[in-house]
């Protein structure tokens, strides 16, 4: 597991460091790792161009630092300086000492220097920052985005809160991340995500002083861990039965994919129980299928209720019925809706619940999401005493103790009608076997989203992909999150 830290911890972190390690000593670590990546991404050195953006700090330094490294291997590197007379005095000296260059912002060419640049490196702002960029910043910000070079941002891109990912107004458009000591939250929630590119961990030995995370983010082996094959010894009962309650006569859709989903990823056994039960005996005859409502289901091991499955009277009786049972529920879509209305139902449960709601199911429930991801899941999930796996581009799953799992997987094509659906079947199927396995509702819930993204990964690799076609890759991806196969989708997120 990767663990996630707030600028506030890494700071803290820093101080008992710096006083143990001789003046400077640090800045140097941090740049010779910051050079090694630039390096590398640039393949050969000599005679490419590289630009560096300036701030007033030391995260200005550090770029300072790794261009003089650069310069000395024969590259043509130009500092930008945003505050001429702030900038990292023995950062600057060491930069002329090796041939590099310095220009103002302000001057008529720093902008051309920037759009010319085979690379652009960002040491605006780094965990100092406060509030959006300055216009002369997002000038460059901008003039790096439209460029050919490649983009690759000193600890943070300047412009991003380091804790929450927030974007007031421009940040750099980093393709690549070098970051220091530990990974910051907002590399990889929110709007950060999208800014930061493929992040980069230099090590400098700041392990010891960190706190024990709260935040964290999964990797393919640790929910590979988590998602054990079957034994031997197994049978149907004891890979987990997971009750569907999806679907209706007007979205017998929801109900297909959801069962399918369950199916696809433990198929153990899967009850439905929705309202559309023809539907579902056509998809999937391998699911048991009853129209009884969930009392006539017979025994589960954790109930998915929802996804398309109205908000009349009787979608809440069949609601308020799940949540006074005794097994893990999660709550989808339709349910969520009613839930909103009495979240008593879920707040005197002693079995887990997960919620699973995109930004305007999570309003319903009394507040917006705001620019805080990880602060607002857990905000609600601490009022209803429920785990809540808040959908967005970097899904965000909170345990109502705090401990929260940002997902590091998935793909903008997963935008896309009954892609829910499919998340929900997986979850509930992974909870179905969290009793036996002991694996906390969080961390299941957190195992799903990771699943549901690497399958959206692995269907987009065709093209234009629908809920139907992560259904039919699961096993394909639990297979490769497994190392069965190809072990690469995509880049792993740090
Ligand atoms: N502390 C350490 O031990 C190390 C720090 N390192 C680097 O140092 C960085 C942190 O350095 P600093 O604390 O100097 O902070 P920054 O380099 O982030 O910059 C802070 C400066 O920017 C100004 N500022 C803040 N917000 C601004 C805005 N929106 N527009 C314009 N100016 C703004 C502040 O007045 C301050 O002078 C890290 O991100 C990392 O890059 C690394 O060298 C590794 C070691
Ligand atoms: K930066």
């Amino acid at each position: 597991m990767i663990g996630l830290f707030t600028a506030e911890e890494v700071r803290a972190a820093e101080e008992p460091l710096l006083a143990a390690t001789p003046e400077g000593a640090l800045m140097q670590r941090a740049a010779a790792g910051l050079a090694a990546v630039c390096g590398r991404l640039l393949g050969p050195v000599y005679g490419r161009r590289v630009a560096l953006l300036v701030g007033s700090g030391n995260n200005g330094g550090d770029a300072l630092f790794a261009g003089a490294r650069l310069a000395g291997r024969g590259a043509r590197v130009t500092a930008v300086l945003l505050t001429p007379d702030r900038a990292h005095g023995a950062g600057l000296t060491a930069l002329r000492r090796s041939g590099g260059r310095v220009v103002p912002a302000r001057n008529p060419g720093a902008e051309a220097v920037v759009a010319r640049a085979d690379l652009v490196l960002d040491g605006m702002l780094g965990i100092g920052g406060r509030g959006g960029l300055r216009q002369d910043a997002a000038v460059l910000a901008r003039a790096a985005a439209a460029g050919a070079g490649i983009t690759v941002a000193v600890d943070v891109p300047s412009g991003i809160d380091a804790s929450t990912g927030e974007v007031d107004g421009v940040a750099f458009p980093a393709m690549h991340t070098v970051t220091f000591g530990a990974v910051k939250r907002g590399l990889v929630v929110g709007e950060g995500r999208g800014h930061a590119g493929q992040v980069h961990l230099v090590d400098l030995g700041l392990d010891p002083h960190l706190p024990t995370p709260t935040a964290w983010q999964l990797t393919d082996a640790d929910v590979a861990a988590r998602l054990e094959p079957p034994s031997a010894g197994d049978d149907k009962y004891s890979q987990g039965v997971v009750g569907v309650l999806a679907g209706s006569a007007a979205y017998p859709g929801a109900g297909v994919l959801c069962a399918g989903a369950a199916l696809r990823t433990r198929p153990g056994l899967v009850r439905y129980a929705g309202g559309a039960a023809d539907g579902v005996r056509a998809a999937w005859p391998e699911a048991i299928v009853t129209e009884g409502g969930p009392g006539g289901a017979g025994r589960v091991q954790a109930w998915v209720v929802g996804p398309g499955a109205g908000t009349d009277d009787a979608a809440r009786t069949v609601l308020a019925e799940v949540l006074a049972t005794d097994v893990p529920v999660l709550v989808d879509a339709d349910a969520l809706t009613l839930l909103a209305r009495e979240p008593d139902l879920v707040r005197r449960r002693s079995a887990p619940t997960v919620l699973t709601p995109h930004d305007r199911e999570f309003a319903r429930f009394g507040t917006e999401v705001g620019t805080d991801r990880i602060g607002a899941a857990r905000r609600l999930a601490a009022d209803l005493g429920a785990v809540v796996l808040l959908k967005g581009d970097a899904t965000v799953v909170a345990d109502p103790d705090g401990t929260t799992f940002v997902n590091g997987t998935g793909t903008a094509d997963l935008a896309t009608a009954g892609t829910g659906d499919v998340l929900s079947g997986i979850a509930g199927a992974v909870l179905a076997t969290s009793a036996a396995t002991g694996l906390p509702a969080v961390e299941a819930a957190a195992v799903a989203a990771h699943l549901h993204g690497r399958t959206g990964q692995l269907a987009a690799q065709r093209g234009p992909l629908v809920a139907g076609d992560l259904v039919r890759r699961l096993p394909e991806a639990v297979g490769r999150v497994r190392g069965v196969g190809p072990a690469v989708l995509g880049d792993s997120p740090a």
